[in-house]
Parts: C-alpha cells; sequence; structure tokens
C-alpha cells in the first residue's frame, strides 16, 4: 500500500508540517537569543573592569547562559528535520479518550498553551513505545504505576522533512522498519538506535542505576550501542543529581572510542568520559607509565603459545597477576603496611605523654578503618592538634601551680631579703622559661610526630611488595618456580622503566588504599564494554574505588581472547566483585549479521564445547551464503578480494575488512595488495581514529567493529588449530560482516569449519 493511501495519511501530514514548522520557529529564536548573548559576551568581555566583581558575575552568567544555548542548537538541528519517530494512543484508565503520544530524541513543548508536542524517547511515558504492545499497558513515572490501554502504536519514516513511510506495529522484533534498519550499510562509526531499540535492549537501557548490571550479550546483540544508551538515559533521569562527567565509558582502544564517538552527541549527550583501562589507571595514578606494548604480548601468544618458553612464562604470570590470590596476596602485604604506618612511639611534649602509641594505632587501625592510610594521618593530625591543645594548658597550669606552691614555700622559710628575693625570682624566671619551652615545642610537636610517617611512592610500594615474603608463598602455592618467573620479569621491567597491563590493576589498588583519590576523579557511574577481557581485579579494583558500585558491564564470554586473565564465568564477578548483589542479564538475539553468517559463525562456537558460551541468534534477516575459497598461493586470495571488493562496491557497499590472524601476516599481505585496485590500510590498534572504508587487521583488533563484508584471509589448518583460543579468533573474525563473508585458505581448511 502506497503510504498515500493510508487512512490517517492527511492527518499524519498536516501534523508533520506543524512541527517542522514549530521545530523550525523554536530554532529561529534559539538563533536570536544566541545572536544577542554573543554580542553581549563579546562586549563585556571586551570592556570588562578588572576591578568591578559584578562584571565578573555577568560574564559568568552570560557564558553559562550562552553555552546552554549552543547546547539546545546542536540538539534541534537533527531533530528540526525529524522532529518524532514514533506515536503511541494510550487511553488512561480514568480518561475518556486517548492521548497522541509523539516520541523524538528530544522534547517540544509549546509554552504558550502548555502542551507537550512531543515527548523524549528517555521520558518514562515512553516506556509504552518500547515496552509494551496494544492492549491493556502500563507506565512507572513519579506518580506511581499509570494502567490504560494502548490503542495504536505507529513508525514514522522522515527525510529532509518529508514524510517517506509509516508502519503501524504491534511485535517490536520483526518489524519492516527494523529490517530496513539492519538491512541498511556499515558507516565509519557506531549509530544510534532509539527508534527501533528492542524490549530486551531496553530493559538493560532503564535498569536500576544503583544495582550493579552485568550484560552477557551474543555477537551483535547490541552491546556497545545500548552502553551508550543507557549513558544517555541516565544523563537525563538523574539530571538533577549527576552532571554527565559522573558517568565514564571504559572501552578497549582509542580507535574503537573514535569509533562509537558519534552515538552521544547524536543523543544529544556530551562531556561523558570516554577511556580505555589505560588511560582511566594512568588519572588516578597522577602519572603516566611506560606500558609494554600490549598488542605484542597478545601476538605472541596469538602466535608462539605453544611453541616458547618464554610465552608460556608470560601466559603464567599474567595469569597470575590477574588472579583473586595476586589480590589476596597485596591485601596482605598492605596490611603489614598498616600496621607498621605509625611509628611505633607515645606522642610526648616536653616529656609528658599526650597521646600514647596504643591509642594513636586503635584510631588508625580502627576508627578511620574505612580511609586510605595518609587521610587516616589527616585524622589523626586533628586528634592530636586537639589534645594537644588542652594538654599544653594543663602542663601550663601545673607548672604555675607548681612554681607558686614553691615561692610560698620559700617564703615560709626565708625572711624577706635579698637572697629570698634572688631565690623567688630565680623559680618565676625558671617557670617561664618551661612555659615558653611547652609552649616553642607545641607549636612543633604534631608536625614533628607526622614528620617520623615517611610513605613511600606507589612503585616502591610495588616493588616491595614484589619482594615479600607473602608474594613468594602464595605464587609458590599457585605454581612452582611462578615467583622466579615473576620477579625476573619485574626486574627486568623495571630496569627498562615499564610496566605490564596486568601491573596497572595492582598499582591503583595501592594508590587508592594508601593514599586515596584525587578529587578531580569525579566518576559515580562506570560503563565497562567488551568487560569479558578484563581481570576480576581489575573489576574489584574499580568497584573499590567507586564507592557506590554503579556499574554496567557488558561482554561476550565466546569474544573473550585475553582468557589467560579474562573472564571465564559470569558468575565469578557476579560473587566475587559484587557479592551477588548485582543483576545478570543476557542479549542472545544478534542484529548485526544475516542468518547465514551467524549460523556459520556458531558453528566455530560450537566446536569449543563450552556450555558458558552461548551461541547468538540472528534476527531475521537473510543474506547470502558464507564462500569458502581454497586457492594454492596467497597471491591468488588478494586478486580474488580485490576483485570481489570492485564487484561490491558497485552494489553500494562501503566497508570492506581483510581479517588476519596475526598483524605480521596482515604486514606480508600488504606487499601483495600494493598492486592492486583497492589497498586496505592496516589498523594496528595504536591508532587514535578510526577511518572506515577498506582496512585490514589481526582478529584480535576486530572485536567491537563491523563491516559490509569481510575476508578471511587464511583459515587454513596451520593457522586456526582446533583449541579453544583459536577459534575464539575465528568467531570474532567471522561476527564482523553485516552482509558478506568470504573464507579463504590455502592447502587444509581448518577442522574448526570442518562439520
Ligand atoms: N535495536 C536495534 N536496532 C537496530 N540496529 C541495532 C539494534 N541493536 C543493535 N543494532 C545494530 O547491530 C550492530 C551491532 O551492535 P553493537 O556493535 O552495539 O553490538 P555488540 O553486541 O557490541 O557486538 P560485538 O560484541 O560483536 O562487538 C550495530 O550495527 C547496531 O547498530
Amino acid at each position: 500500500m502506497s503510504i498515500k493511501e493510508h487512512p490517517d495519511y492527511n492527518y499524519e501530514s498536516k501534523w508533520l508540517s506543524y512541527m517542522l514548522d514549530f521545530a523550525r520557529k523554536y530554532h529561529e529564536e534559539l538563533m536570536l537569543k544566541k545572536a544577542l548573548i554573543d554580542k553581549k559576551v563579546d562586549y563585556t568581555t571586551k570592556h570588562i573592569n578588572a576591578d568591578a566583581s559584578q562584571d565578573y558575575i555577568e560574564l559568568m552568567i552570560s557564558t553559562q547562559f550562552q553555552a546552554s544555548l549552543e547546547k539546545k542548537l546542536e540538539k534541534i538541528a537533527d531533530a528540526k528535520e525529524k522532529p518524532y519517530f514514533a506515536r503511541v494512543d494510550f487511553k488512561e484508565n480514568e480518561a475518556l479518550e486517548s492521548e497522541k503520544i509523539y516520541i523524538g530524541k528530544m522534547s517540544f513543548i509549546d509554552d504558550e498553551n502548555k502542551r507537550v508536542l512531543v515527548v523524549d524517547w528517555r521520558a518514562p511515558i515512553a516506556n509504552l513505545y518500547y515496552e509494551e504492545r496494544l492492549g491493556s499497558a502500563k507506565y512507572s513515572c513519579v506518580d506511581g504505576i499509570i494502567n490504560g490501554e494502548i490503542t495504536l502504536k505507529r513508525q514514522y519514516s522522515i527525510e529532509d522533512g518529508n514524510l517517506i513511510n509509516m508502519f503501524d506495529i504491534d511485535i517490536t522484533t520483526n518489524d519492516e522498519f527494523l529490517q530496513a534498519f539492519l538491512g541498511a550499510s556499515a558507516d565509519n562509526r557506531l549509530k544510534e538506535i532509539v527508534s527501533t531499540i528492542q524490549v530486551e535492549q531496553n530493559r538493560i537501557i532503564r535498569a536500576d542505576m544503583w544495582k550493579p548490571l552485568i550484560v552477557q550479550g551474543a555477537a551483535g546483540s547490541g552491546k556497545t550501542t545500548i552502553a551508550l544508551h543507557r549513558i544517555a538515559y541516565l544523563i537525563y533521569t538523574y539530571e538533577k543529581e549527576f552532571l554527565p562527567e559522573n558517568f565514564m565509558i571504559i572501552a578497549p582502544s582509542k580507535f574503537f572510542l573514535n569509533y562509537i564517538s558519534e552515538v552521544l552527541p547524536e543523543l544529544g549527550v556530551d562531556k561523558v568520559k570516554q577511556t580505555t583501562f589505560e588511560e582511566f589507571a594512568f588519572d588516578v595514578l597522577e602519572k603516566r607509565y611506560k606500558l609494554i606494548d600490549l598488542n605484542f604480548k597478545l601476538s605472541s601468544i596469538v602466535e608462539l603459545r605453544s611453541k616458547n618458553k618464554d610465552v608460556e612464562n608470560i601466559i603464567k604470570s599474567s595469569e597470575f597477576k590477574s588472579s583473586m590470590y595476586f589480590k589476596n596476596a597485596i591485601d596482605e602485604y598492605l596490611k603489614e603496611i598498616e600496621e607498621n604506618f605509625i611509628p611505633k612511639e607515645d606522642f610526648k611534649i616536653a616529656n609528658i605523654v599526650v597521646y600514647s602509641y596504643d591509642e594513636i594505632q586503635y584510631l588508625f587501625i580502627n576508627e578511620y578503618k574505612d580511609l586510605p592510610y595518609l587521610k587516616r594521618v589527616d585524622e589523626i593530625k586533628k586528634h592530636l592538634s586537639n589534645r594537644l591543645k588542652l594538654k599544653v594548658e594543663e602542663i601550663i597550669n601545673n607548672i604555675q601551680t607548681e612554681c607558686d606552691k614553691k615561692v610560698i614555700l620559700v617564703k615560709r622559710k626565708i625572711e624577706d631579703s635579698d637572697e629570698r628575693r634572688k631565690i623567688i625570682s630565680g623559680l618565676i624566671n625558671k617557670k617561664d622559661e618551661l612555659i615558653e619551652r611547652v609552649k616553642a615545642s607545641s607549636k612543633t610537636a604534631v608536625k614533628s610526630y607526622i614528620s617520623k610517617i615517611k610513605p613511600l611512592k606507589v612503585e616502591q610500594y610495588y616493588d616491595c611488595f614484589m619482594d615479600s615474603p607473602k608474594l613468594y608463598n602464595l605464587a609458590n602455592s599457585y605454581a612452582d618456580g611462578l615467583i622466579e618467573i615473576i620477579k625476573s620479569n619485574h626486574n627486568k621491567n623495571k630496569a627498562q622503566k615499564v610496566y605490564e597491563i596486568e601491573d596497572l590493576a595492582a598499582l591503583v589498588y595501592i594508590k587508592y588504599v594508601v593514599f586515596g583519590m584525587s578529587e578531580k576523579i569525579r566518576v559515580k557511574h562506570i560503563v565497562i564494554d567488551e568487560a569479558q577481557d578484563f581481570s576480576v581485579f581489575q573489576l574489584l579494583m574499580l568497584k573499590s574505588i567507586i564507592k557506590d558500585s554503579s556499574f554496567t558491564i557488558l561482554g561476550d564470554l565466546a569474544q573473550g581472547i585475553h582468557s589467560y586473565r579474562g573472564i571465564k564465568d559470569w558468575d565469578e564477578v557476579s560473587n566475587i566483585v559484587f557479592k551477588d548483589r548485582c543483576n545478570l542479564l543476557t542479549l542472545e538475539e544478534s542484529y548485526r549479521t544475516t542468518i547465514e553468517i551467524m549460523n556459520e559463525a556458531n558453528k566455530v562456537l560450537r566446536k569449543i564445547n563450552n556450555p558458558k558460551l552461548i551461541p547468538a541468534k540472528p534476527v531475521i534477516r537473510h543474506g547470502e551464503d558464507v564462500k569458502y575459497e581454497g586457492y594454492s598461493s596467497i597471491e591468488d586470495i588478494v586478486k580474488d578480494i580485490d576483485k570481489t571488493v570492485n564487484e561490491l562496491k558497485i552494489e553500494g557497499f562501503k566497508s570492506f575488512a581483510v581479517i588476519t590472524k596475526t598483524l605480521d601476516e596482515c604486514f606480508r599481505l600488504n606487499e601483495i595488495f600494493s598492486n592492486s585496485d583497492n589497498k586496505p590500510y592496516i589498523l594496528t590498534g595504536k591508532e587514535d581514529e578510526y577511518r572506515g572504508g577498506f582496512v585490514m587487521l589481526p582478529s584480535y583488533l576486530a572485536k567491537g567493529l563491523e563491516f559490509d563484508a569481510v575476508f578471511i584471509s587464511n583459515a587454513n589448518d596451520e593457522l586456526y588449530k582446533d583449541d579453544e583460543l583459536d577459534a575464539k579468533l575465528l568467531y570474532v573474525a567471522m561476527t564482523r560482516p553485516l552482509h558478506v563473508l568470504k573464507i579463504y585458505y590455502t592447502d587444509k581448511i581448518t577442522p574448526l569449519l570442518k562439520l
């Protein structure tokens, strides 16, 4: 049916014109206000009177207003072409008629007529669209639960201000709108999906902020996308309590952050901290350490794990340093530091005990046990000063009384004479001198006591820990000879002034326990994407420094390629990190790829034979079969990729990736590609920016990304063995394409792809 034949077409196109006009006028008004405030700010800046604080206050208010107008203008730039994307007709139980609720990326309110024209997708009432079907429905808001009935659910396709299509829907998962969305070609960057958020995704986005949330989501199930929409939702919902700066997303690399960088601005959100674990660790440590290239370690593990003793040692040591054994050893070591932090002596003045060591130690170990060691010292300082003040008065009074008594005695015993006067004046002088001494030493007593506490630097504590017997015992109970490997690695790194990524959690933890966090770290909610590659220790460390425990953790165990340190089971995280006080939700539907591709990828996953690795369910979208092509040389493979890219470009596809197993393989292929029409550029993992187009990258860097077409350059039995790590690497590579997957091999195909 043509859209014009829809019975509501006239009504809807009139409403759209009205809304476009409203949005245009609102935009003009904002522009006008902005021009005026720009002028004002410009004038005040040029003519500010340096002595008049009123001028500064005015300038500050004006620039704040200017910034808020700029933000509104950015938001409306997009919304003015497409003010809404859906409508729900809802009749509250007591109401006489149903209300048309239009839903958009931002709200539009007609202030004059006190009428909400469009509601923000994050508003409580918009939940009706995401969560409910036609018929009886409810939503919850500040007034409680509102019950009623949905009589219509409609989605709109609006382009350049024109109504292109509309769909009346019920079950959202399988609708035409979603199909159209998913069938589109991959852009350079991830995009927002507000109009097609699915029920199970919506529950994650709107889940309680105060209960830690773990999401196990299959490849392509929307984890990254949902993580960003959740942040936008939380910022909107807790606008009064939190600033956008209080939210932080941790992603695996800078180029991945760049890949996702457009979603939040598209959702009208800015200033959210988007960082990697390493960068956040440096922020907390207030120092940048040189790290051993993470990809170098991973690529050695990927390539040489069963062939090289050194690599085996690296794996063993990394595994231990990411384990709870290591964390427990640090805890024991820090306990020892805690017990000896306070000097084992009384706090005295003029040889009089003001605070005994036992009392001070009690304050340090018990009274202030929840504070970092150095912050406890600040509190103890206050105790010492307060008691000292009282004690000094008492001591001076005593000296005075003592002196008075002696004077009386002298007066009683000796007749008034020059000698008596001399003795008395001697006594008074001595008393004054003593009082002066008490006063003088009281001024410096606290400082000099505290100065005996000499904290080391974070890295010095870490070095001492590496030599501590606690570590020795625990490491040896973990694996024979492990301590020697760890120590020799540590000493080698120390000499080169470098650290491993596994050291960072320990360094941050020590910094937090001993020194505390800088006021500059203002994070209140952390979202972690690709969390399967985090260690439990890393998560535990983050949890201890973010006290409110407000977390969203998203990952896919099937893509856990840092398995030597990563998470093997979410229950472990729930149990150890959150003491089982968290929600664990799953996303099984995969939206990225076609049924044909996902089915092939799932076969590889099943080879691992681990019930924790749940295969993804593709959403009904068919495409071409996966093509397997054997060639006698790599040159022939490159030729075929080049030819296929040319063909796919004609079909309108835009993004292509050659996925290799290792970075070395990328460099080897790159030379062969130098003679072809299409030359991919290599992603090494160190890039700050992701440009899209035609790329070549190793599979361990491909997680999180997606492309229209993927070419797995060589899946032969030499490169991909029948083991868990290779199966996961292949699975990650196979789940990256949206439309086309070609798998090449020389000689024999990997057993992972044989039925
Ligand atoms: N509800 C949805 N509507 C439309 N597109 C969606 C929806 N959910 C996810 N997608 C699309 O599916 C693709 C995969 O999403 P995303 O990258 O967020 O998944 P992921 O779970 O993080 O994947 P992976 O773990 O494989 O990296 C993206 O193109 C995203 O736009």
